[in-house]
């Protein structure tokens, strides 16, 4: 049976003073899944997820989620320039699978010692989604995940992120309709 982890219903959202952003939405996601949002620069893809992260209210609908983390896009502002990885991220998850997890994201448990600066953006793109999957989330909101690497990494950074999908249902917002094709089961394209 299908598990799922977001639903969406009858959604309407407008930022005060302005017209509807959303109108009557309705989406679900669910476990094993990757849906993408698609839509121009202004169509409302990170205001979805305020919504579903619930830092915006909704003018009306329903939306029902599981325990969610987030990615985003730049790794370099996901984290702290001070503190070292590993401080970060026993700040805000348990370690207990820290060294499974990293070998699944190809990733070496000692740059975790290092500081945000001194890692390649496809490393430390790695690491928030360490960080995300030591949360132990059903869904995963992934807000450009892939948009600061070069494609090759970023597609490596994609293809790793995919193998969690046996525990995650995964909510893409992606520019980029290639991927959208290559890993999405749905795609959802709005307009602005
Ligand atoms: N806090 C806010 N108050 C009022 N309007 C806002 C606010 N945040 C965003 N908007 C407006 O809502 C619309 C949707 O913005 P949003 O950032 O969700 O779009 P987006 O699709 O994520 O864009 P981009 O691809 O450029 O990131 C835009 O017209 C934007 O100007």
């Amino acid at each position: 049976m299908n598990q799922e982890v977001l639903r969406i219903e009858n959604l309407s959202f407008a930022y005060p003073h302005s017209k509807l952003l959303y109108d009557n939405f309705s989406l679900h996601v669910n476990i094993g899944e990757v849906v993408s949002i698609l839509g121009e620069s202004g169509s409302g893809k990170s205001t979805l997820f305020e919504l579903i992260a619930g830092n915006l209210k909704a003018k009306s609908g329903t939306i029902t989620t599981s325990k969610l983390s987030q990615i985003f896009q730049d790794p370099y502002t996901s984290f702290h320039p001070t503190y070292t990885i590993i401080n970060q991220i026993s700040d805000v998850a348990p370690l207990h699978d820290l060294h499974q997890l990293c070998h699944a994201l190809d990733l070496d448990p000692d740059v975790l010692a290092q500081k945000p600066h001194q890692l390649s953006g496809g490393q430390l793109q790695r690491c928030s989604i360490l960080r995300a999957l030591l949360m132990k989330p059903s869904l995963i909101l992934a807000d450009e995940p892939t948009s600061a690497l070069d494609n090759i990494t970023g597609l490596h950074v994609m293809q790793l992120l995919m193998q969690f999908l046996d525990q995650v249902g995964i909510l893409l917002i992606t520019h980029d309709k290639n991927l959208a094709a290559w890993c999405s089961d749905r795609m959802i394209e709005l307009k602005a």
